[in-house]
């Protein structure tokens, strides 16, 4: 066969989630085809199974390294599903220790490149990174008035975190009246904004939103101000501006010394979700997740000696699929109104799990926790795995009450412990970075213990007596408030609350208190649907409006 053959390597669809990535497979032309016949029949496969791959061109510098520019690009927008080019500003000698040295390539041979790809090769997003001089920007903004792409992202480089110059202070003035203007979105960090507004201090996140809004007067249609460096802070805040609305995007700030090349891969992983045609917040958000996770994966890899080390990029080839699965990433507003199941009442009014459940999520509920202490566990994850598919379908989120298996065999979206349950912090390296844990507490110290664990958010309770625990102390609104003020996880209200008293704990206004979850009073009852779009519409009453101009994701 071989010798009568060649090997053709053509691309095919498959008929998967993301129909628009193609895989390969192999095509046989015999070699006894007339040269003419053997171009028609590759042209013909070529025009009736031609799959356009998202594509994204960076034009950046190389890190020897490979934990930042170029290299960190590739993997990203890899590890994304996209296809990524490159065009080479400079090489860098560069470790964990520094940059050694900067070869900037020569400016007529960056347009050579730029030629190349853009005149050719159908690029959707082009990424910038190091640009070493104003020339070289100027060559890429004439390169991209004759070779207009779909959207252009600004990651404006100019020193790495180890103090050293990537770009010619004179680039400054290149990037404010020419590149800004034509860009959809720019990603400077704290010290780039600083120098981008002539020095201005960046030390909260309200100097954050206020570089933002000034940067877009420079003509970007968005800005992302990364807060990596923001000292003092416990979380990774990022601030985005789209020219109307700041939103403060918060993430878990990961320990760890491995953050070198977060920036480029931050601004690569937007490039290669807006090539799929995300929008851009949605873009952002995705990235943000990206590096959060892989971050999360590269805590322990030890590589060089010097105080910033490379992350992993392609964590997700080593993943069990369930840890990287997309699910929905968890937003404190989840809390609002929080159903906990109890099989016990379910069977008393003669109604299935799955019924109970979507009756309280057509009734408004934002989110579920199956709390069941008597099923067999096959009977459980059936059950359970049915309660997803409803949940999906509605994107409400999915928690299963501290059984950790159980949530894993049906892909939930998070687990809830207790105290003598499962240790948060070995919940987390079970179910992964990308999924929801909740934790009972009662006590600050408790609190304090489920966010150094990993947890997303905290359960306080029990605010008021109640018959489902019975022997449970209870903390009153005074406890409850003690807990949420020193919280720094979201916090859910639960003990005893509904209809009736559910605006007493909204109406406290404490800091951190998201929502109120609730057993009896939704399922205890003949219409669950009913009771929950009551309880619903106290709880919005008592809502307080959010404050102005800003939204906290
Ligand atoms: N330790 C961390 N844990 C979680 N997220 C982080 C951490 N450090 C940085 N990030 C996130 O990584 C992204 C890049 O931010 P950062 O401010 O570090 O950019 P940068 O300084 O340009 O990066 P670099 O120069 O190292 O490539 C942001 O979304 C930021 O919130
Ligand atoms: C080549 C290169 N680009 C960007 C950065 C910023 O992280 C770096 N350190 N090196
Ligand atoms: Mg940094």
């Amino acid at each position: 066969m071989a010798s009568s053959s060649s090997l053709i390597l053509q691309p095919l669809v498959l008929p998967s989630t993301t129909p628009r990535i193609a895989f390969s497979r192999l095509v046989f032309l015999p070699r006894s085809l007339s040269p003419r016949l053997r171009a028609v029949s590759l042209s013909t496969i070529a025009m009736a199974e031609r799959t356009k791959l998202p594509h994204v061109l960076t034009v950046a510098g190389s890190d020897s390294g490979g934990g930042a520019g170029i290299q960190a690009d590739i993997k990203a927008c890899g590890a994304m599903g996209v296809y990524c080019s490159s065009v080479i500003t400079a090489v860098t000698a560069q470790n964990t220790v520094g940059v050694q040295g900067v070869h900037p390539v020569p400016e007529a041979f960056i347009e050579e490149q730029l030629n190349s790809v853009l005149s050719d090769m159908e690029v959707d997003v082009v990424k910038t990174g190091m640009l070493p001089s104003p020339g070289v920007i100027k060559v890429l903004c004439d390169s991209l008035k004759r070779f207009p792409v779909k959207a252009l992202v600004v990651d404006p480089v100019m020193v790495s975190t180890s103090g050293d110059t990537l770009s010619a202070p004179s680039t400054l003035s290149g990037y404010r009246d020419d590149l800004f203007g034509m860009a959809d979105i720019v990603t400077p960090n704290l010290k780039e904004a600083s120098a981008l507004l002539g020095g201005m201090q960046l030390q909260t996140v309200s100097d954050m939103s206020l570089a933002a809004k000034s940067i877009h007067k420079f003509g970007p249609k968005n800005v992302l101000v990364k807060g990596g460096d923001l000292s003092g802070s416990s979380d990774a805040v990022d601030v985005f501006f789209d020219g109307e609305t700041c939103y403060e995007l918060h993430g878990s700030r990961v320990q760890t010394r491995n953050t070198h090349g977060t920036g480029c891969t931050l601004a690569s992983c937007i490039a290669a979700e807006l090539s799929k045609g995300s929008p851009m917040l949605e873009a952002v958000k995705a990235a943000k997740a990206f590096v959060e996770n892989a971050l999360h994966y590269s805590k322990s890899i030890e590589l060089g000696s010097g105080p910033q080390g490379p992350f992993d990029h392609l964590f997700r080839l080593k993943s069990p699929p369930y840890n990287v699965a997309p699910g929905l990433k968890f937003q404190p507003d989840d809390l609002f109104l929080y159903a906990v199941t109890d099989s016990g009442m379910n069977s008393k009014w003669g109604r299935s799990m799955t019924d109970a459940v979507e009756a309280v999520i057509k009734g408004g509920a934002t989110i579920v926790q199956l709390r069941e202490k008597q099923m067999e566990t096959r009977e459980f994850i059936e059950t359970a795995t049915a309660c997803m598919e409803i949940c999906r379908l509605h994107k409400i989120p999915l928690l299963i009450n501290d059984r950790v298996d159980v949530a894993l065999a049906c892909n939930a979206d998070g687990v809830h412990v207790g105290q003598s349950d499962m240790q948060a912090r070995t919940v987390r390296a079970l179910l992964g970075p990308g999924k929801i844990i909740g934790v009972s507490c009662k006590t600050i110290a408790q609190a304090e213990q489920a966010w150094m664990d990993g947890a997303d958010y905290i359960g306080c309770g029990g605010v008021f007596p109640t018959s489902t625990k019975k022997d449970n102390t209870t903390i009153g609104l005074e406890g409850l408030k003690e807990v949420c003020l020193a919280s720094k996880l979201p916090v859910v209200a639960i003990g005893g609350i509904g209809i009736g008293n559910a605006n007493l704990v909204l109406g406290t206004g404490v800091k951190n208190l998201k929502g109120v979850a609730v057993v009896s009073a939704l399922f205890d009852r003949e219409s669950v649907e009913g009771e929950t779009k009551e309880l619903r519409s106290v709880l919005e009453r008592m809502l307080s409006s959010v404050s102005e101009g800003t939204v906290v994701l």
